[in-house]
């Protein structure tokens, strides 16, 4: 996007005509939206249309703001000067805001980055028809409330009246069944394209509840690389109980065909893993497995691509299940689990359990996650734009040695992930030049990034998973994966984009020398 001067002139004129007259005279003669001049008449738009091209291009703009510094406003410069930029105040308590005003980031090269990734669901699956109209009213008619409420109210109460003994109304007690945590679960459902869901207290508690299906004795084959609890679970709990745990690197479909036995009743998929990112085919795995025995459950942990981006229902898998804590309910405060299924078979048995274990969430938590999944769509695609444009930064610094993200062509399943998801979550996975010492020191020096586990927020964070979200998982089994001491996992969040490469360069810059030479030797 071009800005020249003339722009931000223009651009109050229509704004302050906009605001007069609720249209929008745009301006044909000069540069368009995507700062290629023309030359033809401008014309008036219609309100609608003037909102959107309003939107737009303020959108447009966006970009070549907050990168000048005090003074460093380069008027003539016809790469990206622009007056509409807005200077932040120095600032002690938010520590983020005074670095980003304070050094200009590489305009040619951000300005590239940030016009690719319009393009960036290219190739990828189309979008699920009608997501975005489900998330919003799956589950939450208001007819099913004598107040009509358009939003489901919480439904506190633990017990519910009972007109004789064992005829109720639909609920009899808030484990077995609560209407809020029942509006969440038809909303849930809709999104995976699924008869049925299931919620759940947590992550682990869906993960859990889903093996207290089998009984001592039965199989269970798990992708090697999975959530560090995952394995935990798996490894140190279900394997003391009796089930018998193997693991497979389900990416290779021979390791998974020599890995199922007699007596496996679970297949366990994650993709992309976590953390290292690698991406299963969910319709290969699922159909050798389901050749093998039909019976077997395939299950797959969804919790990095939310519904949105992937639909493992409709590629095969029997189950899908997630950590809701992460995007499905992305704002950060809720810990929950949900389970989506088909076959009714499956469904019964769940439903029997959530009850007779009793890990249910709470319906203030069920209030939350189903708000959190109205914007899920919106959410998703500025994760997508987001770490794609911070991928390619990375992938482009010498300070970094390899960066796995499988939305950047360089990833070695980026063609399967095209033909098995609509998009990309947030999710970069990167290793650092040097040592355990220049990953810290980049952890620590980040400022807008929160140095935290978990993921799928709507703000950024970074975690060391050697450390902190894997440290369950043996040394042995973390080498074999490339769980290293320099690999860094981030969830990119919805700020502004400028911003967070900002904060990834500053923080690179701490850590590392810029020539590749790690900086940790010179300081100490
Ligand atoms: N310390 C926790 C680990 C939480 Se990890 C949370 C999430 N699944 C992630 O990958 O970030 C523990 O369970 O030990």
């Amino acid at each position: 996007m071009l800005c020249h001067k003339e722009h931000s002139s223009q651009y109050t004129a229509y704004l302050i005509y906009f605001r007069i007259t609720g249209s929008l005279c745009l301006p044909q003669a000069g540069y368009n939206l995507d700062g290629v001049p023309t030359h033809r008449r401008a014309h008036t738009l219609s309100f609608t249309h003037a909102i959107t091209h309003y939107r737009q291009f303020t959108d447009a703009i966006q970009p070549t703001m907050h990168l000048f510094g005090p003074g460093e406003e380069t008027g003539g410069n016809p790469r990206g000067t622009c007056k509409l930029h807005t200077r932040r105040q120095e600032s002690t308590r938010q520590p983020w805001r005074n670095f980003i005003s304070s050094k200009p980031i590489d305009l040619h090269r951000h300005f590239y980055m940030a016009s690719d990734n319009r393009d960036c669901f290219a190739g990828f699956c189309p979008e699920f028809r009608s997501f975005a109209t489900d998330a919003i009213h799956a589950g939450q008619e208001p007819e099913q409330w004598s107040s009509m409420a358009v939003v489901p109210p919480i439904s506190l109460s633990t017990t519910f009246k009972q007109l004789a003994p064992g005829k109720h109304a639909g609920y009899e007690y808030s484990r077995s069944g609560n209407p809020t945590r029942n509006c969440l679960e038809k909303a849930v459902a809709a999104l995976d394209g699924a008869q049925y869901c299931v919620a759940l207290a947590s992550g682990l508690a869906a993960s859990t509840t889903i093996v207290h299906m089998l009984k001592a004795g039965d199989g269970i084959v798990c992708m090697n690389d999975v959530y560090g609890g995952t394995n935990r679970y798996f490894k140190k709990i279900a394997a003391e109980i009796g089930y018998d745990i193997s693991f497979a690197d389900c990416t290779k479909l021979e390791e998974l065909k020599a890995a199922l036995k007699p007596n496996t009743k679970l297949l366990w998929i994650e993709t992309p893993t976590n953390p290292t990112m690698k991406v299963v085919d969910i319709k290969s795995c699922s159909e050798i497995t389901h050749e093998y025995n039909k019976d077997i459950v395939v299950v797959v942990d969804n919790t990095f691509m939310s519904a949105y981006f992937q639909r493992p229902l409709a590629l095969g898998a029997d189950m899908c299940m997630y950590s809701a804590t992460k995007y499905m309910n992305g704002h950060s405060d809720v810990v929950m689990g949900l389970i989506s299924v088909n076959r009714t078979d499956l469904y019964e048995k769940l439903k029997f359990l959530q009850n007779a274990l009793g890990s249910v969430p709470s319906p203030f938590d069920c209030y939350l996650c189903n708000r959190g999944l109205k914007t899920l769509h919106l959410r998703m695609k500025q994760h997508f734009r987001n770490a794609l444009a911070a991928a390619k930064f990375l992938e482009a610094d010498p300070r970094v040695e390899k960066v796995i993200f499988p939305g950047l062509p360089s990833h070695p399943q980026y063609e399967l992930m095209k033909r098995q998801c609509t998009g990309c979550p947030g999710m970069i996975t990167f290793y650092i030049k040097g040592k355990l010492e220049h990953a810290t020191a980049f952890l620590k020096n980040l400022k807008l990034f929160a140095l935290a586990e978990s993921l799928g927020g709507y703000e950024s964070l970074a975690e060391h998973p050697a450390i902190m979200t894997h440290a369950s998982v043996s040394e042995e089994q973390r080498m074999e994966l490339g769980i290293t001491d320099t690999l860094v996992r981030l969830s990119v969040g919805l700020e502004d984009e400028e911003d967070i490469i900002a904060d990834l360069d500053q923080a690179l810059g701490a850590a590392v020398k810029c020539d590749g030479v790690p900086s940790w030797f010179d300081t100490c």
